[in-house]
């Protein structure tokens, strides 16, 4: 068994692996130089981990205390070596990670790459940034390399060496040892065209682009020119020399013969003090913007940045950035608990797979939260539970909020269109910010074309006006032409207009802004700020209209609690309003089109049955031509069937969807006034078809029957 192990064995990639080289070589080829930035981030990563194995085990460094990244290039042979003395892998892990993808996501993400037209729409730098973003990896060394080696040592096993041409690979102990003591010793056998990559001055541009933030030491085997003194011949005869001739030695003495020599030794090329750990007022813009870039991947500016230093219960610094756009999919991830916070304790890093810091709603925030006060030695699990992460997380949320309230009104509209949704649903998830939240909210209103602030709409209320109105629906389009917006627009009241699906959520559960209740517009409890002469002209129409309402309410009291004059209509007849705790029309179709919902749940049944009052201008024509009728005769059959339909057309103007049948009896009796208009008598139908030519699509119909069943056949066999 042993020897077995002991001798060196081939191995073939898996597929993904295969599948994945060939992408990154297509994909990637204008951007090879990408390959550094991978190796040093793995080689970080294993100094990340073995770091944070040693709090718990201080003698796991014994093997080697040194924590650091050494590149060093032979251009004459072409090879380029990447050195770490990080965790290293045993012979398992060199035949697991370096020879899988183990990666959630992946396949995934190859088979969307793979869509060869998909490559070929998006151009090559979008390509290239959702590769980057996405982060190739190990197997980007064969951008530049035809072969490349591995030496590792972990402490749990020998020294072994995997080799590989991209084709296959092998794993076989190291003949020479365990020379490493531990680490990840990379040799990249640099491909002719790549040799550039080889270059002293390449290799530092490429360290400072891509990994100056890189919290280890980076340091390159380079030459550098030193002048060095050559020694003097001693004087046998110094100390008989009179005092000026001394002075004479002196001088000469201070002009020494100086040559020059060529030192080989490591240079640092990072400077590798934390950039969260500087004073804020010593850090440059670009410095963060190219924190932010080495961070994320993302290729543009963040759109915010918040760095500050927490004190009080407990001490943390903080640096946290608002990338200018969210995948288009993370919709699709909410509530998944994938915040971008990297978690570090005095500066050593411990997980960035926590989620605990951030709600999910600002998941999309990125950043480091570096604490002081946290346990070091305490398992993740335990960390989780740790009361301070509470207070951290507490005081992450408030200054994250506060960050994106500082976004300057050129930049908001930006921040708005990638990430209104988040910050309505954090109005419904957050009720310890909400106040916060909603001084980011921004609506349509019927004052122009523009958005507006809620701080704005209020600092523009009317001196009379105790509520902030809105109304919901699918479009502007929609809530414009509204009857519920109608009065309240005209006599110069401001309306929002709330377009979004989560907008009516999103303000049913913000009680007030700034001592404003909301209004919902569509629903019954109505405060107009009517002056007096307005009060008693509205008594007045009640009483009139009384006869019509009471008729209303009996006569369509399946649907409706009752029937009222209405005070905000203008122009319409009628409209639905739905009660005080009801669903208005565009809750109830958002509720309907849910497709998370249960078909049969019962508190949507609840709200669907629920009747809705019926309010009826009584300016309008149809609604005193219908008093009229209803005084002469209660049974006049025609002013029935026009309440029905009054009915339902004002429930279709305040966008409600007829229920059940009801669609069906509505054609109908409009189809019924059609044909009133038209003159026709009422009970007038359609002509039966002759019985010879009605026989002839029944057969159509059968044979169409059974040419459907015969082609069905094939499919099923596909
Ligand atoms: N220098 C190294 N030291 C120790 N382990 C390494 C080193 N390089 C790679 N590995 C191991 O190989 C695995 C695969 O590396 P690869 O770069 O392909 O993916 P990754 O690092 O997991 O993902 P990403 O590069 O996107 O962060 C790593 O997860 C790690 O376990």
């Amino acid at each position: 068994m042993k020897e077995m192990r002991e001798r060196a064995q081939n191995f073939t990639f898996q597929t993904e692996v295969n599948r994945m080289m060939k992408l990154i070589i297509n994909s990637l080829y204008r951007n090879k130089e990408i390959f550094l930035r991978e190796l040093i981030s793995n080689g970080s990563d294993a100094l990340d981990k073995i770091r944070l194995l040693s709090l718990t085990d201080r003698e796991i460094l014994n093997t080697n205390p040194d924590l650091s990244i050494r590149i060093k290039a032979e251009p004459e042979k072409r090879l380029l070596h990447i050195i770490d003395s990080g965790v290293g892998m045993t012979r398992r892990d060199l035949v697991q990670n370096l020879g899988t993808i183990a990666k959630s996501g992946t396949a995934d993400f190859l088979s969307k790459m793979q869509d060869s037209d998909k490559v070929q729409e998006s151009g090559a730098q979008e390509m290239n940034d959702m590769i980057g973003q996405f982060g190739v990896g190990f197997y980007s060394a064969f951008l530049v390399a035809d072969r490349v080696t591995v030496a590792s040592k972990h402490n749990d096993d020998s020294q072994h060496v995997w080799e590989s041409d991209a084709n296959s690979f092998s794993v076989a102990p190291d003949p020479r040892g365990d020379t490493l003591k531990r680490g990840t010793h990379i040799t990249l056998h640099i491909k002719e065209e790549a040799a550039d990559y080889l270059q002293p001055d390449t290799i530092r541009a490429l360290v400072k682009k891509y990994s100056q933030f890189i919290n280890f030491p980076i340091y390159l085997w380079a030459a550098r020119t030193e002048t060095v003194a050559e020694a003097e011949p001693e004087d046998a005869d110094d100390a008989d020399a009179d005092d000026d001739a001394k002075v004479e030695e002196a001088e000469e003495k201070s002009e020494p013969k100086k040559t020059e020599k060529t030192v080989w030794d490591w240079e640092l090329m990072n400077d590798n003090k934390p950039i969260w750990t500087r004073k804020p007022s010593e850090v440059a813009e670009d410095e963060y913007t190219s924190f932010y870039k080495s961070l994320t991947k993302d290729t543009a500016a963040p759109l915010a940045k918040a760095h500050f230093v927490a004190e009080g219960e407990v001490t943390f610094r903080a640096l946290l950035f608002v990338p200018r756009a969210q995948p288009a999919d993370s919709f699709n991830r909410y509530g998944t608990k994938t915040d971008h916070i990297k978690l570090y304790v005095r500066r050593v890093f411990i997980t960035d797979e926590f989620n605990e810091l951030m709600p999910n709603y600002l998941a999309f925030i990125q950043g480091i939260v570096d604490s002081d006060d946290l346990p070091l030695n305490v398992s993740r699990e335990t960390l989780q539970q740790h009361k301070l992460i509470k207070i951290i997380k507490k005081k992450l949320v408030r200054k994250a909020l506060d960050m994106l309230k500082k976004i300057p009104d050129d930049e908001y509209e930006q921040f708005w269109k990638e990430y209104s949704t988040n910050i309505k649903l954090g109005v419904i998830e957050d009720p310890s910010n909400r106040a916060r939240l909603a001084k980011l909210l921004r609506f349509q209103s019927s004052r122009g074309a523009g958005m507006t602030f809620l701080a704005d709409y209020v600092a523009r209320m009317k001196p009379n006006q105790n509520h902030i109105y809105y109304i919901a629906g699918a479009s502007r389009a929609e809530v414009e032409k509204s009857p519920f917006a109608e009065r309240l627009v005209r006599s110069g009241y401001e309306v929002l207009y709330l377009t979004e699906a989560v907008d009516e959520y999103c303000l049913s559960s913000l009680p007030e802004y700034e001592g404003k209740k909301f209004q919902n517009i569509a629903k019954e409890i109505f405060d107009l700020n009517e002056n007096e002469q307005q009060k008693e002209r509205w008594e007045a129409y009640k009483k009139e209209m009384e006869p019509l309402t009471r008729w209303l309410g009996d006569k369509l009291g399946a649907w409706v609690t009752r029937a009222e004059v209405s005070r905000r209509l203008a122009r319409s007849p009628a409209a639905l309003a739905a009660t005080a705790f009801g669903w208005t029309g565009n809750m109830e179709r958002l509720a309907l089109s849910n497709a998370h919902q249960k078909a049969d749940d019962a508190q949507r049944r609840h709200h669907l049955s629920q009747k809705k009052l019926l309010e009826i201008n009584p300016r309008h024509p149809v609604v005193r031509e219908l008093l009229r009728r209803v005084r002469d005769d209660p049974d006049d059959a025609l002013a029935l069937d026009a309440a029905r339909t009054l009915y339902r057309t004002a429930a279709m103007r305040s966008g409600f969807m007829l229920q059940e049948g009801q669609a069906i009896e509505f054609a109908e009796s409009v189809e019924g006034m059609l044909q009133r208009s038209l003159g026709l008598p009422p009970d007038a139908r359609a002509d039966d078809e002759p019985e010879d030519e009605a026989a002839a699509p029944d057969e159509a119909e059968t044979d169409e029957l059974e040419a459907d069943e015969t082609e069905a056949e094939p499919h099923e066999e596909l």
